[in-house]
């Protein structure tokens, strides 16, 4: 588990000091796999840096399985490091090395022995999908594969915690999934805690299960991928879930409810979840408590396996009834928002 507690990082720069990251607060378990996401200029890559002790933050502690490495000297610093792996958006290769040498690299570095190494290299490109390029130069192989060896570096020294540095940002769709699904892997077969930057909400929806939000160096916002997708609250999280998912409805759907003047009559948004999505929910309450329930507008979206959806609903029927059907569906597995005449506008602007 990673704690970071208070992190921030003033750099000194000739226009004055330049605030990076201020008062960061993040809580890691083992098996996430945590995306940091932001805008240009937010902090991300300074986050990752201090993470990776490659910077040395100006206030706060980062502990890692109970050790702050924020008190650690350069000795332990080296030793704690090694238990560090990091992939990057350029890949970092050596060009004049093959795939095996580059592989081989850090091992060489920890003065492991040759036959030890050769052992090692097999297994990690093995595991990455490259044993057949082992002589090949970087220069021969395609963004995809070569994004692999960095994977197989970064994994040489059998590190806690993998950090991605926008590792997919100069890759096509396709070679993107493929890596994100061997990053997957890694995170579930051999328990590496995930860390990853991105400036792309669709790498946090295929596989984070977590998120924060950075911006102007602080947390906006963080949680769970699906809580954050489903409910995005700060106006930063809302514009990159936007383009990504239909997790809101759009302002015309409101505008064609003529419920909000009414008294019994409510509008209501339904978020549904995993199981609970393909449930007759609809048709339930109509049935039992008597309600019309007309469907304004509806939609289901997928994020890694689960499913959740959104539907608005206009409510008719007598105090009673509303107030029954809305208690009934609260019980359910569902998340119910009532929409006040305010509070649509507000919910939609
Ligand atoms: N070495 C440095 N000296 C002075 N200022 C710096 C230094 N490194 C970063 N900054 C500043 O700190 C802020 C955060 O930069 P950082 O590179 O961490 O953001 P980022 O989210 O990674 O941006 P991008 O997505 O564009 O890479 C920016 O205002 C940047 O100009």
């Amino acid at each position: 588990m990673i704690e970071i507690k208070g992190l921030t990082k003033v750099y000194d720069s000739e226009e004055g000091e330049v605030v990076a990251l201020k008062d960061i607060n993040l809580e890691i378990d083992r098996d996430d796999i945590f995306g940091i996401i932001g805008p240009s200029g937010a902090g991300k890559s300074t986050f990752i840096r201090c993470l990776n002790l490659l910077e040395e933050p100006t206030e706060g502690r980062m502990i890692i399985d109970g050790e702050d490495l924020t008190e650690l000297n350069t000795g332990q610093l080296r030793q704690a490091r090694k238990k560090i792996g990091m992939i990057f958006q350029n890949f970092n290769l050596l060009q004049s090395r093959t795939v095996a040498d580059n592989v081989a690299f850090p091992l060489e570095l920890a003065d492991i022995n040759k036959s030890e190494i050769d052992k090692k290299v097999t297994e990690l490109l093995e595991l990455v999908g490259l044993a057949d390029k082992a002589n090949n130069y970087p220069a021969q192989l395609s963004g995809g594969q070569q994004q692999r060896v960095g994977i197989a570096r970064a994994l040489a020294n059998d590190p806690k915690l993998l950090l991605c540095d926008e590792a997919t940002s100069s890759l096509d769709p396709e070679t993107t999934d493929a890596i994100l699904d061997l990053i997957k892997d890694i995170n579930q077969q051999l328990g590496i805690t995930v860390v990853l930057i991105t400036h792309e909400m669709e790498v946090i929806k295929k596989i984070c299960n977590k998120v924060a939000v950075l911006e102007s160096g602080s947390i906006v916002e963080q949680g769970e991928t699906m809580q954050i997708f489903i409910n995005p609250e700060h106006k930063t999280t809302k514009r990159f879930v936007e383009n990504i998912v239909n997790a809101d409805i759009p302002e015309e759907f409101y505008q064609r409810s003529s419920v909000l003047e009414a008294d019994a009559d409510r509008l209501i948004k339904v978020s549904f979840i995993g199981e609970s999505v393909g449930q007759p929910i609809i048709s339930k309450v109509i049935k039992e408590f008597g309600v019309d329930a007309n469907i304004l507008y509806g939609n289901i979206d997928k994020i890694q396996e689960v499913h959740f959806g959104i539907l608005l609903i206009e409510l008719t029927g007598n105090d009673f009834q509303v107030k029954q059907t809305i208690d009934y569906l609260q019980q359910q597995d569902l998340q119910i928002e009532v929409i006040e005449n305010e509070h649509s506008v507000k919910t939609v602007s």
